[in-house]
C-alpha cells in the first residue's frame, strides 16, 4: 500500500479582491493541511478570481497575483505541502493562464494552459495565449517579490508543458479546466506515461444539468487511463451573471470518490480530502490489457518532459501515518440536484453572494402575482432558507451571521431561526395596481405569495401617477389629445402607449421604493431592486423597454416560462420543494400583462398578445441559440418536428416568419437587459453571451424568399 491524501476544494474568489482571495486560498490550504493531504489543488486563476477579465490586460493584475503568491512562501504556507495554484503569468511579453506548482519556498513549475475556453461566456483568447504543446519547457525569471522570498533565492522557475516526479517514485501532472473537455486532453498522455495524480483547476459555472457532464468527464477520464484525479472549482459570484458551482470532486479508477457542495451559502471555503491508494492505480494500469499495449507502444507521441523533484518530500503518507489511515471509498452516489431545485439554490447563492458583496441591505421585487414575479420571489425565499439552514449550530462569531447581521442592520447577536422572519428583514415586495386593468386574483395572489414567503408587502394604485403624467402630455398638445384604451375606442398606438407608460411607471415606483422603505422602516441602507423578466419574453421583445424588466439584478433572465413554471410547481410542494403552496394558483392562471382594461368580453393575455404560445417560443429559443439556426434552418427543422401535430410547411413558415419579424423588430431591448443569472444556453443576453448586432432588416426578404421556395417546391399534401 501506498497512501496519499490529496485535497480540493471549492473557493468563492471575486475578481481583484486579492486580500479576500489570498485569504480564502490560505484558509482552504490550512484546512487541506488539517486533513493531513500534502497536496492542495485551488481554482482556475484563484489569485485575481477568474472573473477579472479585460484586468488580465493590466500589468498590475498580474504584479499583484505574484505579490500574494510572494506572501504565501512568507507566510511558510508552501512549507511541507505542494500548492497547486492558478495565476495569470507574463513570460516573455506573453500573458498565460498558468498553475504554479508550489512547494518549500520553491516554484517547481509553472504549467501555462494548453486549451484555453473560448465559447459561450468564455473568452481567453482575449487575455490569454495557449501554451503550444511542442514549446515544451523554458526558463521563466520568477519577479523579484518571489526571489527574495524562495528558498536559496531561486531565481529561475521551468514553464511548460511538465509533469513532477517526486524521490519516491509518485509522478503528478496538472490540467486546467477546459483542457479535460477537450478530444485530445492532455491528461491521456500523462496516464500512458505513467502519471499517478493529475489535478485541474477550474472555474466552470453553473449551467442546468451541468454536472452531471463534469461527473461524466472524470469518470472517463480515470476509467479508461487510470489514476487518481482531483478537480477543484470556484463557487460563487465573482462580480458577474455566472455563478460558478463549485462540486470540488476527486476521482479514482472511474469512481467519483469524494464531492465538495454545488450550492451553498455556509462559507466560502470549502476543503475535501482523499485518502487514494496510489497502488491501486498501478495495478488498476497494468489489468487494462489494451492501454498498456498503448503505453508500450508510445512512439507517436511527443516524450512529456518529466521535472524531477529534489528532496525528501513525498505526496505519499510515511509507513507511521499509513498506518493509522485507510482508503476513501467510492462515494455510494454523487449528489446531484433536480433542474428545479437547481434554479431553486443557483440563483439564491448567486443573489447573497451579489447582495452582501454589494454592501446593500436587502431586496425590492414588484410583486405582479404572476409567474416570473412569483418566482423571483419564491427564489429569495429560497435563499433565506438556505441561509436559516446554515446559521443553524454555528458559532456566534461565524463570517455567515456577521454577514446577515451586515445586510440586515440587526444586532451582535441576531441570529436567524425563521426563514420567513428573515425573508422579512431582506425583501420588500409591492403590488402596483391599477383601477381598470388590474384583477382582485393578481392582488390576492401577490399578497399571498409574499405572506408565505415573509416579505414585507404593500399594495398601490399607480393610477394617480399614470394620469399625471398624461396631464403633463395634454398640457402640450392640449385637452383633446388624451390617448384611449382600445377598449374605449382608442386606435393601436394609444392603446400601447397607455399600456408602456403604466409599465414604466412601475420601474420609477420601484427605485423610489428601494431607495426609501428601510428609511420609512427606521432601517438605514437601501434595497436592490429585481427584475423578473424571462428569457422567452425578452426574445420575443414582450416586454416595455426600461419596464420594471429594468432592475439591478434578475435571478430568472436565463431561464424559460416553460422552466420556471415546471419550477413553480416543484416550489409549491412541501416536502420536496421550498413550501410555498400559493405558488400552485400562480402557476394554474393564464400569464396575462394586465396592462389593458378588463371587460366582459376581454381579458388580455400573454399568448394572445405574442401571437405565439410559450412553447413555441422555447422552441424558437432553443433553435436559434442552442442549435445555432437561422431562419431558414429553423423553418427546416420544425417543418419536421412538428409535421406530427398536423403542422403544413405553409405553416410552419409563417410561425417561424413571424417569430423572427418580432425578434428582430425588438432585439434593440435586449442591448439594455438586466444582467441575469446566466442559468442555460438558450440565454438571449446581448451584452455577454448572445452577441449580435440589434439593427436588423426586419423583412428578412432573402432568407424568408427561400422558405417560401421549399414550400412551394412540395408535394400539395405536404405543403
Ligand atoms: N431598432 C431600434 N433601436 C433602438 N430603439 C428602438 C428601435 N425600434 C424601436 N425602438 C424604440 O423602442 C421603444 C419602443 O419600445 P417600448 O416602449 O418597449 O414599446 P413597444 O415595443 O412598442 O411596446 C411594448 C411591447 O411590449 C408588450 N408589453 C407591454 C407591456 C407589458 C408587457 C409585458 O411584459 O407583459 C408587454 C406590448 O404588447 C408590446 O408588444 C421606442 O422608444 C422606440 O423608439
Ligand atoms: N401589478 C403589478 N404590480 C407589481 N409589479 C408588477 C405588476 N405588473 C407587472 N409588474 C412587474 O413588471 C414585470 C413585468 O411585467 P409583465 O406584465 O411583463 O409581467 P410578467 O413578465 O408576465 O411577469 P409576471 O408573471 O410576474 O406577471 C413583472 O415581472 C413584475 O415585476
Ligand atoms: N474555464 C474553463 O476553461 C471552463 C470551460 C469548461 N468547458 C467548463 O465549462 O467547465
Amino acid at each position: 500500500m501506498h497512501l496519499a491524501t490529496v485535497a480540493t476544494c471549492n473557493l468563492n474568489q471575486w475578481a481583484l479582491d486579492f486580500t479576500g482571495n489570498l485569504r480564502r486560498t490560505r484558509a482552504s490550504i490550512a484546512a487541506a493541511v488539517s486533513l493531513g493531504a500534502r497536496y492542495r489543488v485551488g481554482p482556475e486563476l484563484e489569485t485575481t478570481g477568474y472573473g477579472a477579465e479585460d484586468h488580465f490586460l493590466e500589468l498590475d493584475t498580474e504584479a499583484h497575483s505574484w505579490q500574494a503568491v510572494a506572501e504565501l512562501m512568507s507566510a511558510g504556507d508552501t512549507e511541507g505541502v505542494l500548492l497547486d495554484v492558478g495565476a495569470p503569468v507574463l513570460h516573455r511579453g506573453v500573458l498565460y493562464n498558468c498553475r504554479l506548482l508550489l512547494l518549500d519556498r520553491r516554484v517547481l513549475l509553472v504549467r501555462p494552459k494548453m486549451d484555453l475556453a473560448d465559447h459561450a461566456n468564455y473568452r481567453e483568447a482575449r487575455w490569454f495565449r495557449a501554451w503550444p504543446r511542442e514549446r515544451q519547457v523554458e526558463q521563466f525569471l520568477l519577479p523579484e517579490c518571489v526571489r527574495e522570498r524562495c528558498a536559496d533565492f531561486q531565481m529561475f522557475a521551468p514553464i511548460g508543458n511538465a509533469v513532477l516526479r517526486f524521490e519516491d517514485g509518485l509522478m503528478l501532472g496538472c490540467e486546467t479546466c477546459e483542457e479535460l473537455w477537450t478530444p485530445r486532453a492532455p491528461h491521456l498522455d500523462m496516464q500512458l506515461d505513467g502519471v499517478h495524480v493529475i489535478g485541474n483547476g477550474s472555474a466552470s459555472h453553473h449551467v442546468l444539468r451541468k454536472l452531471h457532464v463534469r461527473e461524466r468527464l472524470l469518470e472517463s477520464a480515470t476509467r479508461k487511463g487510470g489514476g487518481v484525479y482531483v478537480y477543484a472549482n470556484q463557487i460563487g459570484c465573482d462580480g458577474g451573471r455566472l455563478y460558478y458551482d463549485g462540486s470540488a470532486l476527486i476521482a479514482l479508477n472511474g469512481d467519483i470518490i469524494k464531492q465538495a457542495p454545488q450550492f451553498t451559502v455556509e462559507s466560502e471555503v470549502q476543503v475535501i480530502a482523499a485518502t487514494v491508494d496510489i497502488d491501486h492505480v498501478r495495478s488498476y494500469r497494468m489489468s487494462l490489457a489494451a492501454r498498456a499495449e498503448q503505453a508500450a507502444r508510445n512512439t507517436n507521441r511527443p516524450k512529456l518532459h518529466v521535472i524531477q523533484v529534489e528532496g525528501p518530500f513525498s505526496i505519499c503518507l510515511a509507513h507511521e501515518e499509513a498506518a493509522s489511515a485507510y482508503p476513501t471509498p467510492p462515494l455510494e452516489r454523487v449528489v446531484h440536484c433536480s433542474p428545479w431545485e437547481e434554479i431553486a439554490r443557483g440563483p439564491a447563492c448567486w443573489l447573497w453572494d451579489y447582495l452582501r458583496r454589494s454592501g446593500l441591505n436587502g431586496f425590492f421585487l414588484p410583486l405582479s402575482g404572476g409567474a416570473d414575479s412569483s418566482s423571483t420571489a419564491a427564489i429569495v425565499g429560497s435563499m433565506c432558507q438556505m441561509l436559516v439552514n446554515a446559521a443553524a449550530g454555528t458559532d456566534p462569531q461565524h463570517a455567515l451571521l456577521q454577514d446577515i447581521r451586515n445586510v440586515t442592520g440587526a444586532g451582535d447577536d441576531y441570529i436567524p431561526t425563521d426563514a420567513r422572519e428573515l425573508a422579512r428583514r431582506i425583501l420588500h415586495t409591492v403590488y402596483m395596481g391599477s383601477k381598470e386593468a388590474s384583477s382582485a386574483e393578481t392582488k390576492r395572489r401577490a399578497a399571498v405569495v409574499a405572506e408565505q414567503i415573509g416579505a414585507w408587502h404593500a399594495d398601490v394604485n399607480i393610477d394617480g401617477i399614470v394620469l399625471a403624467i398624461l396631464a403633463v402630455f395634454q398640457r402640450v398638445f392640449g385637452e383633446g389629445k388624451c390617448p384611449q384604451f382600445r377598449a374605449h375606442g382608442g386606435t393601436k398606438t394609444e392603446n400601447m402607449a397607455l399600456q408602456c407608460v403604466q409599465a414604466r411607471i412601475r420601474m420609477v415606483v420601484a427605485y423610489l421604493f428601494a431607495q426609501l422603505t428601510l428609511w420609512a422602516r427606521g432601517r438605514s441602507g437601501s434595497l436592490l431592486v429585481l427584475g423578473s423578466a424571462n428569457v422567452d419574453e425578452a426574445l420575443r421583445g414582450y416586454l416595455t423597454k426600461y419596464d420594471c424588466s429594468s432592475a439591478d439584478i434578475n435571478p430568472i433572465g436565463g431561464i424559460s416560462k416553460a422552466d420556471l413554471r415546471a419550477f413553480l410547481r416543484w416550489a409549491a410542494d412541501e416536502k420536496e420543494g421550498l413550501g410555498y403552496s400559493s405558488l400552485v394558483d400562480v402557476v394554474e392562471a393564464a400569464p396575462t400583462a394586465e396592462l389593458e382594461p378588463i371587460t366582459k368580453e376581454y381579458t388580455q393575455t400573454d399568448e394572445e398578445d405574442m401571437g405565439m404560445t410559450y412553447d413555441e417560443l422555447s422552441w424558437f429559443g432553443k433553435l436559434r441559440k442552442l442549435h445555432r439556426c437561422g431562419p431558414f434552418a429553423m423553418y427546416e427543422r420544425l417543418r419536421c418536428s412538428w409535421r406530427a401535430g398536423g403542422l403544413s410547411a405553409r405553416e410552419v413558415a409563417d410561425k417561424v416568419k413571424f417569430f423572427f419579424r418580432m425578434y428582430a423588430i425588438n432585439r434593440h431591448k435586449l442591448t439594455v437587459l438586466t444582467p441575469s443569472y446566466h442559468a442555460e444556453d438558450y440565454s438571449p443576453d446581448d451584452n455577454r453571451f448572445d452577441l449580435r448586432q440589434f439593427l436588423y432588416n426586419a423583412r428578412w426578404s432573402w432568407q424568408f424568399e427561400r422558405m417560401d421556395e421549399d414550400v412551394a417546391r412540395r408535394r400539395p399534401k405536404d405543403q
